[in-house]
């Protein structure tokens, strides 16, 4: 949560910078693009998040005295000059970038960075650490939300993540993907997410009997009770307790709002629980579950025909458990030459797959005339289609002879502008606009590429003027062996 975050960086990005400076190199201008190569949990797309967090690191981007003190230490001995330049920086390039919500997939340019190299190079790490575990937490929420999409959804992970920062952005993200509230207050107060809580074993622990413990409780609280009726014996005690509880809240015309299952089958628990405060006239009474949730696990539940309303989700959700790292990268894609101009560029791999795709490049979302998403298109800013609503040929960049053309489309730009010349041009919206947004557009997909097992793959295509540079970059830089 520290502010000063110029230091936030990998070593090699300072050294690079440095070595840049010293090679005169350090003001060539420079396009880096972000993005990752695969999709997170099998699922068929991706959530992005952190852009409200770069914006401001970007915006905050300055390195103190303290820092340049620091530098100064290091084994490198940067020369007096370049700290001194350092001590007056500040970010001038441009970012365009996807909107928090929006729907993102695999190989397509997700930031894109312009500015000299070496402050393109230095946000690269930043950059990186914000967008890949927020828009992990946002696709694990949004995955989690596709399996009770009309349930609450709680996240209770502050106690499991990794740190505090992890927590609080990742209440922040598990929001832009569906989830309604948090347990956690730092992050309700500082990004006005809806707040929840029940209470713990403890305070019935604390107590010489549950009874007086839900009594307690339910008379400091009367219009947010919802009891924990694990502590003993769910269904002898716990639960005829709560009744009791309730029905003590009734005869002073109030409501209870709920009871919380935290161990033992939560679907044999819950739906016996159902039974019993439905019998006793509390059908408003609302069951949460809680207890190494995630979404096999609720979908599994939901199955066995669970009465559960409420789900408090923790653990899975805020490490990203089942793989809790997103693998987005950051490449350079053009750099200006000594004659200033610019030169598209190319990272190469014997991985296929790895190998970059080079020149600054637009994404474009193909909605067709049914107003459901096609494909993303990726072409040079200097295209006129798809932004002239020309004919487009898509075609399978590993099989280019499979294409199709689309002539009835709307293409929607996905990247937009955010710094330009260091001037931040984008207002952060609302967090209740980013969920809709997100709403918005899983509403172009069809379910197929929603689903959340084997999902379809959604198709990315490369405009053939960006397909042929690509293919034009790899015939240079690969001389086939010889033997
Ligand atoms: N009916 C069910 N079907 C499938 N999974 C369930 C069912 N009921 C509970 N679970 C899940 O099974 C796991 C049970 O874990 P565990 O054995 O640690 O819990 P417990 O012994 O009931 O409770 P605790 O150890 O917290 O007191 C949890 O992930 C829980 O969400
Ligand atoms: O299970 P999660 O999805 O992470 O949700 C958060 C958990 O945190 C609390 O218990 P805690 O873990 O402190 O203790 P417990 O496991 O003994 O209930 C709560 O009762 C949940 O079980
Ligand atoms: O409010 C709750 O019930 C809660 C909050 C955090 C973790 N576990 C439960």
């Amino acid at each position: 949560m520290r502010r000063e975050l110029a230091l936030h960086t990998d070593k090699y990005q300072i050294n690079m910078m440095y070595a840049h400076w010293v090679n005169g190199t350090h003001k060539r201008k420079a396009v880096f693009e972000a993005y990752f190569r695969k999709l997170p949990f099998g699922n068929g797309y991706a959530v992005f998040a952190g852009l409200e967090r770069i914006v401001g690191y970007i915006g905050g981007l300055r390195f103190t005295e303290d820092d340049i003190r620091y530098l100064s230490e290091q084994e490198e001995n940067y020369a007096p000059a370049f700290l001194e330049e350092l001590l007056q920086f500040h970010f001038q390039g441009t970012v365009h970038s996807m909107k928090e919500g929006a729907l993102i997939f695999p190989d397509e340019p997700l930031i894109r960075v312009e500015g000299t190299i070496m402050e393109a190079q230095l946000v690269e790490t930043a950059i990186l650490n914000f967008m890949n575990y927020q828009t992990l937490i946002a696709t694990k929420a949004s995955r989690i939300k596709q399996v009770a999409p009309n349930d609450i959804l709680l996240e209770f992970g502050t106690r499991r993540a990794q740190e505090a920062d992890a927590a609080v952005w990742g209440a922040r993200a598990a929001y832009i993907g569906g989830f309604d509230a948090t347990s956690n207050m730092l992050a309700g107060k500082m990004f006005s997410i809806p707040t929840k809580g029940t209470h713990a074993h403890s305070w019935v622990q604390s107590f010489g009997s549950e009874q007086e413990a839900f009594d307690a409780y339910a008379k400091v609280m009367p219009d947010e009770v919802t009891l924990l009726v694990d502590t003993f014996d769910t269904l002898r005690s716990g639960v005829p307790n709560a009744i009791h509880t309730a029905k003590k809240l009734e005869a002073q015309g109030k409501k209870m709002v709920g009871i919380r299952l935290d161990s033992g089958d939560l679907a044999y628990l819950s739906r016996q629980a159902r039974k019993m405060l439905d019998d006793a006239g509390l059908d408003y009474v609302k069951i949460v579950a809680s207890n190494d949730l995630d979404e096999n696990t609720i979908m599994d539940l939901k199955l066995q025909g669970a009465a559960i309303d409420t789900w408090g989700v923790g653990t899975q959700l805020i490490t990203a458990s089942d793989q809790p790292s997103l693998g987005g990268v950051y490449k350079l894609v053009e750099i200006e030459s000594a004659t200033g101009e610019m030169i598209p560029t190319i990272k190469i791999s014997s991985n296929p797959e790895k190998v970059s795709t080079p020149g600054k490049k637009d994404v474009f979302r193909i909605i067709g005339k049914n107003g459901k998403a096609l494909a993303d298109y990726i072409c040079f800013p200097e295209e006129e289609a798809p932004r002239n609503g020309a004919r487009l040929k898509l075609f399978n960049p590993l099989h280019p002879y499979m294409h199709k053309y689309v002539e009835r489309y709307e293409a929607l730009p996905m990247l937009v502008p955010i710094y330009v010349n260091g001037f931040q041009v984008y207002t952060l919206p609302d967090l209740n606009e980013v969920r809709r947004y997100h709403r918005e557009q899983k509403d172009l997909f069809w379910p197929e590429y929603q689903r959340k097992l084997n999902p379809e793959v959604y198709r990315l295509n490369l405009s053939e003027k960006v397909w042929t540079s690509k293919q034009q970059l790899i015939a240079e830089h690969i001389r086939p062996d010889i033997e």
